[in-house]
């Protein structure tokens, strides 16, 4: 079966400190491009989440991640080969698996992913969305999720206790070693890649509108020259509008 789309999605980075918002805010976005409650396979708008791409740990790892001492923050955490492989899949059109993470395990399950389909806009939000070149290029679009320190800290505790299993210390000690550190050394100078800086994230209802009418803007233009290169008789390009036609808005 040919899973492949004849189109370059649009690629949107985002990224921002832990619990700044970003997948609140890529949640928000998917809603007011009406996609929110679309199944899988039907969806044109797709997240995906770089914790996905955590590298798999040693024993001798797993047994510091457990007690909050390892450091998830830093940039050698992740599996960037699997992140490039993926986007690349994504700008080419193909189905691709991404793994499922576990917060409590602090590992990827085994055996289980979830299918990315081909879509027409697909956002990567992660800490370090910006940190590698040869990530961040592949974007169409950066965005920067802007959310006061003493906010984010007071939201990652509480998720983290709550959603992740965790204990009040760890997540405190983790945070003053690793979080903290790092995201003053990998996450904040990536700041300077955005194309747009979202001050308060998800809050910030004016943003988050001007960006996605920015996209839906040019989703028309492309479909508009889709139609265009069809009066000049591209079929492929026919194809395009057909499927964009049967598929739900
Ligand atoms: N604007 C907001 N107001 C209140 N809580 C929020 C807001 N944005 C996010 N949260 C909460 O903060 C936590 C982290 O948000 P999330 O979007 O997952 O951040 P990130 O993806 O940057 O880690 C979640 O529990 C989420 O529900
Ligand atoms: N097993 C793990 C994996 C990651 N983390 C922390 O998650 C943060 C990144 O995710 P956000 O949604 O908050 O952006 C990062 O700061 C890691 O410390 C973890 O605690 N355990």
């Amino acid at each position: 079966m040919d899973n492949s789309h004849s189109k370059t999605p649009f690629l949107i980075g985002v990224a921002g400190g832990t619990a700044s918002g970003k997948s609140t805010v890529c949640q928000k976005i998917m809603e007011q491009l009406g996609q929110a409650d679309v199944s899988d396979s039907l969806r044109k708008v797709v997240t995906i989440a770089q914790d996905s791409f955590y590298k798999q740990l040693s024993p001798e790892e797993s047994k510091k991640a457990a007690k909050g001492q390892y450091d998830f923050d830093h940039p050698n955490a992740l599996d960037i080969d699997l992140v490039v492989q993926t986007l690349q899949d994504v700008l080419e059109g193909r189905k691709t698996e991404v793994p499922v993470y576990d917060y409590i395990s602090n590992s990827r399950i085994e055996g289980q992913f979830v299918t990315v389909y081909p879509a027409d806009v697909v956002l990567f939000e992660g800490i370090l969305a910006f940190y590698f070149p040869q990530v961040r290029d592949m974007f169409h679009m950066k965005l920067f999720v802007d959310t006061d320190p003493d906010t984010r800290l007071a939201r990652r505790v509480v998720r983290d206790v709550q959603e992740r299993g965790r204990d009040l210390d760890t997540v405190l000690n983790q945070y003053m070693k690793f979080v903290k550190p790092a995201f003053e050394e990998f996450c904040l100078p990536t700041k300077k890649f955005a194309d747009v800086i979202i001050p308060r994230g998800a809050d910030n209802t004016v943003a988050i509108s001007l960006i996605v009418q920015h996209i839906k803007d040019l989703l028309t233009t492309r479909n508009l020259n889709n139609e265009i290169d069809i009066q000049h008789g591209k079929l492929s390009s026919k194809k395009i509008v057909k499927e964009q036609l049967s598929r739900p808005h």
